[in-house]
């Protein structure tokens, strides 16, 4: 080693699964490290990383630490998969199948991304289900992290599924649905098998999404370390479980806000640090300007999900008939097999016009943040529950997939922070929420959120518990460098 050398920082490669849930999380915790004067490699696939440079500022946002560079590599999925509704579990084999060679050909041809300016790779942050990237950090004595970017709830139920297929609760077969389950410590007084994650719903042990999430989730004990991004106000008690088997666990969230806050205390003034795969359309912004405080639901269900016809117009006439005013977000790729016919339901458009405004995608945290805003009507990703968290604002969740399930449970039942009205999809039932949640319930849902939002803004605040395991985090990754 050069003694110029020696002076480097530490390089850290960070490798999240590329779709928006998880390459906008991953986004923050590289902009967190660069912040720390670490030098990051973000090796994204050339699907995302052509979405983010059309659609932020990724570019101007990180020109700012010359220590950060992306790396592109193929997700080995065709360009005009959908990666949206269930087929976007195909990335997970192809990743695996695809990605992984290449990633150990680019690995071993660049020698780890060194450089004149930079040392090898010191340590790999991989996304917790992306087990290719252990198994290379594993032949090469390369010191290993991984992220998974779930909620602990949801992580923990994926490490159970072992007690979980012992004791009989997987695979569910479609009944005994409100039955407790019994093989995720620390939940047995209120988990269902409704609730465990969507994984779990299947009719044989032999299907793959079982077997690939099993597979990889229980692989993270092979990492010197891992991150997730929680706080542990939060999901305390189930920290303690998993750090049964994971010692060096660091909870580093919420890292939106996490990231916010120390760009704060560096001064460094920015707008919003943006990750979206689609163009955000602001006129939003601007209605909402115009509506009464916490007079308005926001809708969205994320960057997979995909809902029927049928689906959408139970939805479209539960939030009509709620009375209420209503933001939401109709990505152009959301709804099943259209055929043109996508036109506001002759009954439903004076409602619509009167109190609704329809977007393809939002500048989602500005508008969590925004004083007319007064509950969210969300799929439970961990980023909108997250984001929800910080801002205050209470939810009513209707869970599409993974560890959704989970994370809607913990909403409604443990945080008391919103509804869940998860495996319905009835305008009846929206009616009766939407009023639940923005009149008759109002205050006492308001009053919770905002404690727990307080709870969330102290963590990632100079003392709080997720800005010190990110400082700690820091100097674990520093200790790394022989
Ligand atoms: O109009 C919109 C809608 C969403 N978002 C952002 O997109 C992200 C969406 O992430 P998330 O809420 O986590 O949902 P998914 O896109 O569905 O995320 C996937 O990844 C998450 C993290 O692993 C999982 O929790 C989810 O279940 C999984 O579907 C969030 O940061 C939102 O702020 C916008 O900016 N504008
Ligand atoms: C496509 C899904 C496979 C695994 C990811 C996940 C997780 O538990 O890490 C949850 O839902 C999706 O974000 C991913």
């Amino acid at each position: 080693m050069g003694s110029e050398e020696k002076n480097f920082p530490p390089h850290v490669l960070i490798f999240p699964l590329p779709i928006q849930g998880h390459v906008n999380s991953m986004l923050r915790l590289a902009e967190l490290l660069c912040l720390a004067k670490l030098d990051i490699t973000f090796v994204v696939s050339d699907f995302s990383h052509n979405r983010l440079i059309k659609h932020t500022n990724v570019a101007s946002r990180f020109a700012r630490y010359p220590g950060f560079q992306f790396q592109t590599i193929s997700d080995g999925l065709p360009d005009d998969h959908p990666r949206a509704g269930e087929k976007v579990m195909d990335i997970l084999p192809s990743t695996k199948n695809v990605t992984g060679p290449l990633f150990k050909r680019m690995m071993i041809e660049n020698n780890c991304f060194a450089s004149s300016t930079r040392r090898p790779t010191t340590c790999i942050i991989a996304d917790g289900v992306l087990s290719f990237a252990g198994d290379f950090a594993e032949e090469n004595g390369v010191p290993l992290i991984y992220f998974r970017t779930v909620s602990a709830c949801a992580f923990w139920a994926c490490f159970s599924m072992p007690e979980l297929i012992e004791s009989g609760d997987i695979p569910i077969k479609g009944n005994g649905m409100d039955l407790l389950v019994k093989g995720v410590a620390g939940m047995e007084t209120f988990l269902r098998r409704r609730d465990l994650p969507g994984f779990c719903r299947v009719n044989d042990m032999s299907e793959p999404k079982l077997q690939i999430i099993k597979t990889e989730t229980r692989q993270t004990t092979r990492a010197q370390a891992a991150i997730l991004n929680t706080f542990e106000d939060l999901e305390g008690p189930i920290l303690s479980q998993i750090r049964k088997h994971i010692p060096r666990l660091f909870t580093i969230g919420p890292s939106h806000s996490h990231l916010n806050s120390r760009l704060e205390t560096q001064n460094i003034k920015t707008s919003i640090s943006s990750g979206s795969f689609w163009e955000e359309d602001r006129s939003c912004v601007d209605w909402l300007d115009s509506q009464p405080p916490r007079s308005v639901l926001y809708v969205s269900f994320g960057s997979i999900t995909v809902v029927t016809r049928a689906q959408l117009l139970e939805f479209w006439h539960g939030l009509v008939n709620s009375g209420h005013r209503f933001l939401w977000v109709m990505r152009p790729d959301s709804i099943m097999g259209k055929d043109g016919e996508n036109r506001v339901p002759h009954e439903l458009e004076e409602g619509t016009k009167e109190r609704g405004y329809m977007v393809g995608w939002a500048p989602q945290e500005e508008v969590l943040n925004h004083s007319a805003i007064g509950g969210f009507f969300t799929h439970c990703g961990w980023n909108s529950t997250l984001e929800s968290i910080v801002a205050g604002v209470p939810m009513i969740c209707w869970p599409y997939f993974a560890d959704q399930m989970i994370n809607s449970r913990f909403v409604s039942e443990i945080w008391k922070i919103g509804l869940d009205m998860k495996d319905s999809c009835d305008r009846e039932i929206i009616v009766k929420m939407v009023r639940e949640l923005m009149e008759v319930k109002k205050d006492e849902f308001m009053e919770r959120a905002d404690e727990m939002a307080k709870l969330a803004r102290k963590a990632v605040s100079e003392g709080g518990s997720s800005y010190s395991n990110l400082d700690a985090l820091v100097e674990y990754i520093r200790s790394l460098i022989i």
